[in-house]
């Protein structure tokens, strides 16, 4: 069974088209990271995935239900990139208020487990650090035992020791046969996190695979150097290019293997100046994936 169904949805604000038309369906039990730039479209399309706003054309489906049946039904968690805790409340509180508005939520000691939030249940909720904070809205968002968990950015606010350790629950809490979707800016925490990989840019999907054809796509690497006025053909050919993006006299090239990529681009004979190799630049990726289309 399909745990989301979008059909031909688009959604403008005005001028601005946050989503162009999008077509996807998820598999219930699926993790999916939704992987994007900055205005991509991902809180829209989540925003209208939750009934909070709905689309300009086209039709959302969350288990063969409207958005908002499936909602009102406790199908669904979310974490939203922004949401205050409520003030001069505990954790525990907090988490028991939320549960209460659940048809068949979660124990409560479960959901603090699960949140790595014992040992904070009895501190103020709005007095908590970035990250902890982040926690409760976890927890909130598991409150009711939702069959879909939907979470946006859910790791912004946190280090680096924070973010594996929110994986690591995420990943409990997924395996039990739960949907997840979730939103990144991040290639590493799709690529740890989910099975499939949904890429969009300016309101569109621009790649859908499993994270390793994701990473073949937009490449590990990226070859940088001046071009000039040479010819570029052949360049796509080069061992594990997977894209190659020119503009002005520089060209850069997506690799999955930087070093065969750099030794064969010296023996085309070509004058490479300027030659910088660099960790994968998904901004440059998700650029150059949107110019291919
Ligand atoms: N309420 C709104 N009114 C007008 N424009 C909006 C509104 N919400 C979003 N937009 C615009 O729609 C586009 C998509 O925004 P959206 O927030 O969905 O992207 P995003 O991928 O979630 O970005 P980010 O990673 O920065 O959160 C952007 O151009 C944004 O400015």
């Amino acid at each position: 069974m399909n745990a989301i169904a979008f059909t031909g949805v688009a959604k403008s604000y005005g001028s601005v088209r946050a989503v162009e038309e999008l077509d996807l369906t998820i598999d219930a039990g699926s993790t999916v990271a939704l992987l994007g730039p900055n205005g991509a479209g991902k809180s829209t399309s989540i925003g209208m995935l939750l009934g909070l706003t709905r689309p300009s054309a086209g039709e959302i489906r969350v288990f063969g239900d409207t958005p908002d049946a499936a909602v009102k039904q406790g199908r669904v968690g979310a974490m939203l990139q922004d949401g205050a805790l409520v003030p001069g409340m505990t954790v525990r509180e907090v988490v028991s208020f939320v549960r209460g508005l659940y048809p068949d939520p979660m124990p409560l000691e479960e959901i603090l487990t699960l949140a790595n939030l014992t040992d904070l249940a009895g501190r103020r909720a709005d007095r908590l650090s970035g990250g902890q904070a982040q926690r409760v809205r976890f927890a909130t968002a598991i409150a009711g035992a939702p069959r879909l968990l939907v979470l946006d950015e859910p790791t912004a606010a946190m280090d680096v020791e924070s973010r594996r350790s929110f994986w690591a629950r995420m990943r409990e809490y997924a395996a039990s046969g739960r949907t997840v979707l979730f939103a990144t800016h991040y290639l590493e925490e799709a690529d740890e996190n989910a099975d499939r990989v949904i890429v969009i840019a300016r309101g569109r999907v621009v790649a859908d695979g499993t994270p390793q054809e994701i990473k073949a796509a937009v490449g590990t690497g990226t070859v940088r150097f001046t071009i000039g006025d040479q010819p570029t053909a052949g360049l796509d050919a080069l061992p594990g290019v997977g894209a190659v993006d020119v503009r002005g006299s520089t060209a850069r090239l997506h690799t999955t293997d930087p070093d065969a990529t750099v030794r064969a681009l010296y023996a085309t004979g070509l004058r490479v100046a300027d030659l910088e190799v660099k960790g994968a630049d998904l901004e440059d990726a998700f650029l150059s994936l949107t110019h291919d289309r």
